[in-house]
C-alpha cells in the first residue's frame, strides 16, 4: 500500500501498526479503505510507467502485507497500485512542507478563486480548498478526477471544488484570481504561452516547474539559457524565483529537479503586435549566438521575408516581380529574383545598421531594443508574420 500512501499523502507510522495517517487532509479510516477500492477498480497494465521507478523508492513490502491482506485475497491476480504514466508527468508532490510553502507563496486568500492545472490525487488541492474561495482544477485523467473528487468529499469541500475534466491545452478557463499547480512538465511551454498570452487576467501563477525550463524562464540578456522563451514572456509579464524542489520530493522519482517560480502579469503591455512580435523573435533567436547582421543575410531567410513582405504588397521600393513585364523565360525570371533577393537583403542589413544592432547578438539585447528594431522593420514594410494566417499562440512556443 505504500506507493497509494504516498500517491495519497498519508504517512505511515510503522510496518508493525501499519496505521496511517493523512498528513494534512482529515481523511479517516473508512475514506482510505473507499480510495484504495477506488484505486483498485482503475488498475491498468503496466503499460507506460515501468515498475522500476516505483518498486525502488516506493513499494513496501511490510506495509503491503499488513494494511492491504484482505484487499490482496480478494484480488490475487491484481496489482493494488494506481498506476502513474510518464507520458501525462504524473510525479505526485508528496512532502507537506512543500506544498505549504508554494501555497504560502502563491499569497492565496480566503476570497481568491484559484485554478489548478494538472490535481492528480489532490495533494496540493486539498491545501488550496483549505485555504481558497475555491478551486478549478483541470485534469485530463479521469482515474485521478475520480479520487479527487472523493477526497474532497471526504474532507467537505465539494462545493468549493470545481474540476474539468479535459486537457488544459483545450480547456477554457473560467475567471480566476490565482494559478497554483504542479504542472505536468511536458506541456509548461505552451501552457505558460496559454497563461500569460491566452487574456486571462490574474494576480499571478505560482507553478512548479522543471528546473531547467524554470531557469530559461527566469535568464535575462546575456545569460546562457536567455531566449525567446524568456524574451516572449517578459514582454507582458515578470517571474521571479520561490524555491528549489529536489526530485526526491515527488512519486515516483522522476530525473529532473524542479523550482517553483511566480509569474505576474504586468500592468502595461507594450503596444505590439503579437503576431510579428513572436514571428520576429523567432526569426532572431533561431540562431541565437549569431550575429543579427548575420542572421539576416541567410539567402533563405530573406527570401522568406521577401515573400511575406511583398505578397502584402508593403513593400514600394523592392521591385515587384509579379508587375514585371521584362521576363521572357524562366532564366530571366530567376535572374529578377534574385536580384529581388540581394536588393532586399541590403534593405534588411541597412535598417539593422540604423538601428546600431548588426554586430549584436540577440541572446544579449532588451525587449526593448528588440522592439525598437521590429519597430523598424515593420515602419519600412517588412513583414514577420504571414497576416492571413491566425494567431496561433501555440505555434510561436513551439520548441521552447
Ligand atoms: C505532476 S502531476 C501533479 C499532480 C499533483 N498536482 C501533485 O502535485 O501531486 C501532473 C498532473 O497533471 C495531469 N495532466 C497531464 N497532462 C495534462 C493536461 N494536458 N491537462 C490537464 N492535466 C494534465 C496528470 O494526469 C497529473 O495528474
Amino acid at each position: 500500500m505504500f506507493v497509494i500512501n504516498k500517491a495519497l499523502n498519508f504517512q505511515t507510522v510503522s510496518p508493525q501498526t501499519s496505521m496511517l495517517q493523512c498528513a494534512k487532509s482529515s481523511i479517516n479510516h473508512r475514506s482510505k479503505y473507499i480510495l484504495r477500492q477506488l484505486l483498485l477498480k482503475f488498475q491498468q497494465p503496466h503499460a507506460n510507467y515501468g515498475r522500476p521507478p516505483f518498486n525502488n523508492r516506493c513499494y513496501n513490502d511490510d506495509d503491503e502485507n499488513n494494511v492491504n491482506r484482505h484487499v490482496r485475497k480478494k484480488n490475487e491476480n491484481q496489482d493494488d497500485r494506481l498506476q502513474l504514466y510518464k507520458s501525462l508527468g504524473q510525479h505526485l508532490l508528496t512532502n507537506p512542507r512543500v506544498i505549504d510553502s508554494i501555497v504560502n507563496s502563491s499569497g492565496v486568500g480566503p476570497d481568491d478563486t484559484v485554478l489548478e492545472i494538472g490535481p492528480g490525487t489532490g495533494n496540493l488541492t486539498i491545501r488550496l480548498l483549505e485555504a481558497a474561495k475555491k478551486v478549478v482544477a483541470v485534469e485530463v485523467d479521469n482515474r485521478m478526477v475520480e479520487v479527487l473528487k472523493n477526497r474532497a468529499s471526504e474532507c467537505g469541500f465539494c462545493e468549493k471544488l470545481t474540476i474539468i475534466c479535459k486537457d488544459a491545452l483545450k480547456a477554457d478557463f473560467p475567471d480566476f484570481d490565482l494559478v497554483v499547480a504542479n504542472i505536468p512538465y511536458g506541456i509548461s511551454s505552451p501552457l505558460v504561452a496559454k497563461l500569460v498570452f491566452g487574456g486571462y487576467h490574474f494576480r499571478n501563477a505560482t507553478l512548479l516547474l522543471q528546473k531547467e525550463f524554470a531557469t530559461r524562464l527566469l535568464a535575462n540578456p546575456g545569460d546562457s539559457e536567455f531566449n525567446r522563451l524568456a524574451v516572449n514572456v517578459k514582454l507582458v509579464a515578470d517571474v521571479e524565483h520561490v524555491m528549489n524542489v529536489s526530485k526526491k520530493e515527488f512519486v515516483p522519482i522522476p530525473k529532473v529537479d524542479s523550482s517553483v517560480v511566480k509569474i505576474c502579469l504586468k500592468t502595461e503591455i507594450p503596444d505590439v503586435n503579437l503576431n510579428e512580435w513572436w514571428a520576429f523573435t523567432k526569426t532572431c533567436f533561431g540562431k541565437k549566438n549569431k550575429t543579427l547582421g548575420a542572421t539576416f543575410r541567410q539567402k533563405k531567410k530573406v527570401a522568406e521575408l521577401l515573400n511575406l513582405s511583398r505578397f502584402k504588397g508593403s513593400s514600394e521600393d523592392i521591385v515587384q516581380h509579379e508587375s514585371c513585364n521584362e521576363c521572357d523565360n524562366e532564366e530571366d525570371e530567376c535572374n529578377i529574383l534574385g536580384t529581388d533577393v540581394n536588393l532586399f537583403k541590403e534593405k534588411l542589413v541597412g535598417i539593422i545598421r540604423t538601428a546600431g544592432l548588426e554586430d549584436k547578438r540577440p541572446s544579449k539585447l532588451s525587449n526593448e531594443e528588440l522592439m525598437y528594431l521590429l519597430s523598424l522593420f515593420n515602419q519600412a514594410g517588412i513583414l514577420f508574420h504571414d497576416q492571413e494566417k491566425p494567431r496561433d499562440i501555440n505555434a510561436s512556443f513551439a520548441g521552447l
